[in-house]
């Protein structure tokens, strides 16, 4: 969408916030969910990219409270489009965490990528891609190199609209916040110790300078959650969903296309049926 039209907002969003007991409850099975991960692979080590959003924030605590900081591998890897004091929150909840971590500049890989294939460089969502893909390649080459589990980021709520880069962020080898929506991912990050400047930071999915995700997407996230859980996922239909939530049914029937447009980003890539 253009910076010019509307962000959609529901006037009565459905309140998808756990109670403290349920927090408590997602948390350790959360944790047991990243143990029983890295136990399943034969493997002590984790690596994941932490970005200063609060998605990697809320991955970063559980996976050192699952493993020990010591077996989680950091990688912050800024790049001409990340600003300093998202990168710098990033540092801070790798230390409020007590992860080790590296800081990686992306920029000069970026750009040898584009050397080679210039056509890309004037494609923001392309070179976009290309810098979420280079760290994708990074975090399997410390995969790789020390024996390590590549912890995903994703939350529910990217998942079901496809909002993620295919083989980018998309690559990892599990995703412990899966089952969470956007805002429990709030809940959680801030229940785990995540510093508050990175749990109330705005999404962004840092592919152009000044992208938020609620502008690309054009709707806010608690509206998006809520359509998802209705609509998409709880089977009500699209009118009652837009009546019960005060939205106008085009948004619903938005939601509901991203949702199906991106089936190909969930699936494995398919072959030919057998026995051709
Ligand atoms: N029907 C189909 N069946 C099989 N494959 C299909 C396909 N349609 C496209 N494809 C393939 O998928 C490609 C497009 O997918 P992809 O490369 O992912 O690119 P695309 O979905 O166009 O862009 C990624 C989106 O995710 C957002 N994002 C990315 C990264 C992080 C975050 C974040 O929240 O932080 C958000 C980003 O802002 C953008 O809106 C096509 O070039 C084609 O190769
Ligand atoms: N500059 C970066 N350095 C390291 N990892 C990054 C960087 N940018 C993105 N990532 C990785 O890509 C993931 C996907 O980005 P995404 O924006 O969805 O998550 P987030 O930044 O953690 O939270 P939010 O969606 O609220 O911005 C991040 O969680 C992180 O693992
Ligand atoms: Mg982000």
């Amino acid at each position: 969408m253009s910076d010019s039209e509307t962000i959609a907002t529901a006037g009565d969003p459905l309140d998808l916030t756990l109670s403290d007991a349920e927090v408590e409850q997602r948390r350790t099975h959360l944790v047991e969910f990243i143990q029983t991960q890295t136990a399943a692979a034969g493997v002590d080590q984790t690596v994941l990219g932490i970005s200063g959003g609060v998605d990697s924030g809320l991955v970063t605590g559980l996976a050192a409270e699952a493993l020990g900081p010591e077996n989680v591998h950091g990688l912050i890897m800024p790049s001409t489009m990340n600003d300093e004091k998202t990168m710098s929150d990033a540092e801070r909840v790798a230390q409020r965490f007590e992860v080790p971590y590296d800081v990686i500049e992306i920029e000069p890989i970026v750009e040898a990528f584009l050397d080679a294939y210039p056509e890309a460089q004037d494609n923001r969502m392309a070179a976009g891609n290309l810098r979420v893909r280079t760290r994708a390649v990074l975090n399997y080459l410390v995969a790789n190199t020390e024996d390590a589990l590549v912890l995903g980021t994703g939350n529910r709520t990217e998942a079901l609209i496809g909002y993620f880069t295919k083989y980018g962020d998309g690559a990892v080898d599990c995703h412990p916040i899966a089952n969470l929506y956007k805002q429990q991912v709030r809940q959680l990050a801030r229940a785990v110790g995540v510093p508050e400047s990175v749990a109330s930071r705005t999404p962004t999915a840092g592919m152009w300078v000044g992208q938020t995700d609620e502008e690309e997407l054009g709707i806010e996230y608690d509206t998006l959650d809520s359509i998802l859980a209705l609509h998409v996922e709880g089977g009500v239909p699209a009118s009652a969903t837009a009546r019960e939530i005060g939205v106008e049914a085009n948004v619903v029937e938005r939601v509901r296309a991203l949702y199906e447009g991106s089936t190909h980003k969930r699936r494995v890539p398919p072959g030919p049926e057998e026995p051709y």
